[in-house]
Parts: structure tokens; C-alpha cells; sequence
């Protein structure tokens, strides 16, 4: 099984990976990269918990999304993605990286989205609300057989793929399992200028199984 062409490791192996329908031929050209990141925090629970970011402005705004942006000059991605946790909603942590993603669009901007993703169990510090993000916890598990009794501030809302960029529901999960991942979706926007997945593919290197 082989990867979708851009990645930045196209020789990897993978032993697991969910894709659309399309042969080789039918990814958009990739003609650069502009390297950004994605962070969140998963706290392991029980419940286990994710903190998600709602998008007040700027690209992807009114999506609920990880905290990050892009890796400026002379930054490594971690470096970057510590400073963009810190600025998007006031915590420190310690962050593994964990996936690669590949995001390009078919009506511009002319280069691909390269999203370097990490993940930590805890944080420190206190989660405020920015001009950029209002952070909030949702339930990482499926929280429709959960007891009724508990309250909102014990088992927090599912997580709101709906309100999320349409590939997150691919490769949230591989995230909250710890399991490495590699992905790429191609976009194009309809008429109401709703992104929509021409094609994608997410996958596991064989490595981590
Ligand atoms: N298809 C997609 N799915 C996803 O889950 N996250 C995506 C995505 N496409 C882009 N992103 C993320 C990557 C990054 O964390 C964020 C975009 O970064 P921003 O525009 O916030 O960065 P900037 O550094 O330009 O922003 P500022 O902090 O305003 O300077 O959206």
C-alpha cells in the first residue's frame, strides 16, 4: 500500500489506511508546502477528554480545531506549535508529535497546507479565551451510553465533528489512540464556499502497529 504523492515520507510502509475511491493520477499537483502546526491536549481520563479550540477568525474560523498556525523563520514545528499553544489559549505543554498532514486546495492558495500535529496528556498553566480561539473540553468517547446522571462538567459534549474541518473525523481517532499517523485531503469549495473532500487518505505507518 502506498502513500498519496506530497508527503513528506512517500517511502513509508502503511498497514492501515482509510481512503476515497480515485487512482494515482487524480491528486491536485502539489507545487510547495507552507509548513503549519495543530496541537491538542488529551487528558487520558476516565473520561477522557479533548480540548478543542473554537476558531473566532481567520482561516477555518467557526471550526472547532486544535491550537496552531504557521512555523515562522528560524522555528522548528515544536517550537512553533509550544508558541502557538501558548498565544492561541495560555498554556504550556510538554508535545509530542504525532501525524503529518497534507491539506491542498483546489482554488488556491497555490501552495499545500504541510500540518506537523502533536498531542500532550496534560497542561499547565490556565486556559483562557483569546482574541483567536475559546478553548472547551468535549468527550473523546462515545458519550451516547454514558450515564444520564452525569453532568456537562463530568462527561463534557461528543466531539463536534460537525462543526470541524471534514477530515478531522479520519484521523481524530488515530490521535486519541496514540497511534502515528500520515494523511493527505484534497478540497474544493462549492458554491456557498463550504470546503468539500475531493479525495483523501489517512493511513498508519506500519512501523507503529
Ligand atoms: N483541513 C484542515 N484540517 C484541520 O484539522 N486543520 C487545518 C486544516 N487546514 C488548516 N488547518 C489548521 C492548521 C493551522 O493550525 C490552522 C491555520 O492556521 P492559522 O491561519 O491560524 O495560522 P496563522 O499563523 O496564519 O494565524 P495567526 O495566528 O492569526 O497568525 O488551521
Amino acid at each position: 500500500m502506498s502513500l498519496p504523492p506530497g508527503l513528506p515520507s512517500e517511502s513509508l510502509h502503511v498497514r492501515y489506511a482509510e481512503t476515497s475511491s480515485g487512482g494515482d493520477h487524480d491528486w491536485l499537483p502539489v507545487i510547495s508546502t507552507k509548513l503549519y502546526t495543530n496541537a491538542f491536549i488529551i487528558s487520558p481520563g476516565p473520561p477522557q477528554k479533548i480540548l478543542l479550540g473554537y476558531k473566532k477568525r481567520g482561516f477555518g474560523a467557526h471550526f472547532y480545531n486544535g491550537f496552531g498556525g504557521k512555523v515562522e523563520a528560524g522555528e522548528s514545528p515544536a517550537q512553533a506549535a509550544a508558541r502557538e499553544l501558548k498565544e492561541e489559549c495560555g498554556v504550556e505543554a510538554s508535545l509530542d508529535h504525532c501525524g503529518t498532514l497534507l491539506f491542498v486546495n483546489k482554488g488556491g492558495p497555490e501552495w499545500a497546507f504541510q500540518i506537523e500535529i502533536y498531542r500532550a496528556d496534560g497542561y499547565s498553566g490556565t486556559l483562557i479565551e483569546t482574541e483567536e480561539m475559546r478553548p472547551e473540553w468535549f468527550s473523546a468517547a462515545d458519550t451516547r451510553f454514558s450515564e444520564t446522571s452525569l453532568t456537562p462538567e463530568v462527561i463534557p459534549p461528543p466531539i463536534p465533528y460537525n462543526s470541524m474541518w471534514p477530515d478531522d473525523i479520519y484521523w481524530i481517532p488515530l490521535l486519541l489512540t496514540k497511534l502515528p499517523f500520515v494523511g493527505r485531503a484534497d478540497f474544493d469549495t462549492d458554491t456557498s464556499g463550504r470546503y468539500e473532500m475531493l479525495r483523501w487518505w489517512f493511513g498508519v505507518p506500519s512501523t507503529s502497529l
